[in-house]
C-alpha cells in the first residue's frame, strides 16, 4: 500500500492516497501503521480520498481528510493534520492555486499557502462549552471547555503548583466523563514572557484522546489561544503557542480561528500490511 508521511511541529502523519475510496480502512490497520515499532509510526491517519468518493463529505471542496487517531478512533478534526494535508495535495500536483478548501467531519476547512512556506487554516469558529475539571496526579485542575469541531479541556497551571515542563502525561489526565462523554483533548498551559505584537504569548503541552501525549496539536493550540485570550475577557487577539515540537501562531475572533504553521512530506514509500 501506498504511503507519505508527514507532520506539522512534529505531530506526525501517516497519509494514505485513496482518491477514488477504494481503501477498507480499519481499526487494526490505523494501529499498525501507527505502532511506532512495528509500523510506520504516527500520531494518525489522514486518507486523502476525493470527496465524491466519500458519503456524507462537504460538497464544497474536491478532496476529504478522513481522520483517524492512532487507536483508530474516527473523530473529527485535525488541526495539524489538515496543514500536512494541503501540503501534501500540492506536492503531488492534486491541487493549484493558494486557497484549498479542504474536507473534514468538522465542515470545509480553507487552506492558504502562506509566502513564508507556512500554512494557514481557518478553522472555524472556536465554541466556548462551560468549564470543567480534571486530575493531573494528584492534582486537581480547573479548565475552559472548548470545542474546535473536537472536544478541549485548557487548562492554565498558573496556580496550581504545576508546571508545563514537570507534568507527567504518561497516564490520561482523570477528566469528567459525564461533561465530555465521547473523551476529551487536554491542555496544560502557562505564560511565556511577552512577544510584541501579541495579546498572549503562552506554552503549553498536551494529551490526546486516542493518541496520549503529542508534540503539537493544532486544534488544540486554537483552544488554548482562546481561553488564554478569555482570562481578560478579550474574545479577539493574536497569540502565540510554543509546544514541544515547535511555535505556532494563531488569530482569534469570534467568527474564526486562523491557525498558522509549518506542514512537511517527509517520507513516501511502500507498507505491507503484516496481516
Ligand atoms: N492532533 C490533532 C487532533 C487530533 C484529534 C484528537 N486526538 C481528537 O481525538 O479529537 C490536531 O492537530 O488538532
Amino acid at each position: 500500500m501506498a504511503f507519505a508521511k508527514g507532520h506539522g511541529t512534529e505531530n506526525d502523519f501517516v497519509l494514505l492516497p485513496d482518491p477514488d475510496g477504494l481503501l477498507e480502512l480499519d481499526v487494526r490497520m490505523v494501529a499498525e501503521l501507527c505502532h511506532r515499532h512495528r509500523g510506520i509510526g504516527a500520531d494518525g491517519v489522514l486518507r486523502v480520498v476525493r470527496s465524491t468518493h466519500f458519503d456524507g463529505a462537504p460538497a464544497d471542496a474536491e478532496w476529504f481528510m478522513d481522520y483517524r487517531n492512532a487507536d483508530g478512533s474516527i473523530v473529527e478534526m485535525c488541526g495539524n493534520g489538515v496543514r500536512v494535508f494541503a501540503r501534501f495535495l500540492r506536492e503531488e500536483g492534486l491541487v493549484d492555486g493558494r486557497h484549498v478548501p479542504i474536507g473534514t467531519r468538522a465542515g470545509t476547512k480553507l487552506a492558504t499557502f502562506e509566502d513564508d512556506g507556512t500554512i494557514t487554516v481557518d478553522m472555524g469558529p472556536p465554541q466556548l462549552l462551560g468549564i470543567s475539571h480534571t486530575t493531573v496526579g494528584e492534582t486537581p485542575v480547573m479548565g475552559t471547555a472548548i470545542s474546535m469541531g473536537n472536544p478541549h479541556l485548557a487548562c492554565d497551571l498558573a496556580g496550581t503548583g504545576l508546571s508545563v515542563a514537570g507534568l507527567s502525561l504518561l497516564e490520561e489526565p482523570e477528566y469528567d466523563a459525564d461533561f465530555f462523554p465521547e473523551g476529551v483533548n487536554q491542555e496544560f498551559y502557562t505564560d511565556s514572557e511577552p512577544l510584541p505584537g501579541y495579546d498572549a504569548h503562552v506554552h503549553m503541552r498536551v494529551h490526546e484522546r486516542g493518541v496520549g501525549e503529542t508534540r503539537s496539536c493544532g486544534t488544540g493550540i486554537c483552544a488554548v489561544a482562546v481561553a488564554a485570550l478569555r482570562r481578560s475577557e478579550r474574545d479577539s487577539g493574536a497569540v502565540v503557542v510554543d509546544v514541544p515540537g515547535g511555535r505556532l501562531h494563531v488569530d482569534v475572533s469570534p467568527e474564526r480561528v486562523l491557525l498558522r504553521g509549518p506542514a512537511v512530506v517527509v517520507a513516501r514509500g511502500t507498507w505491507n500490511d503484516p496481516r
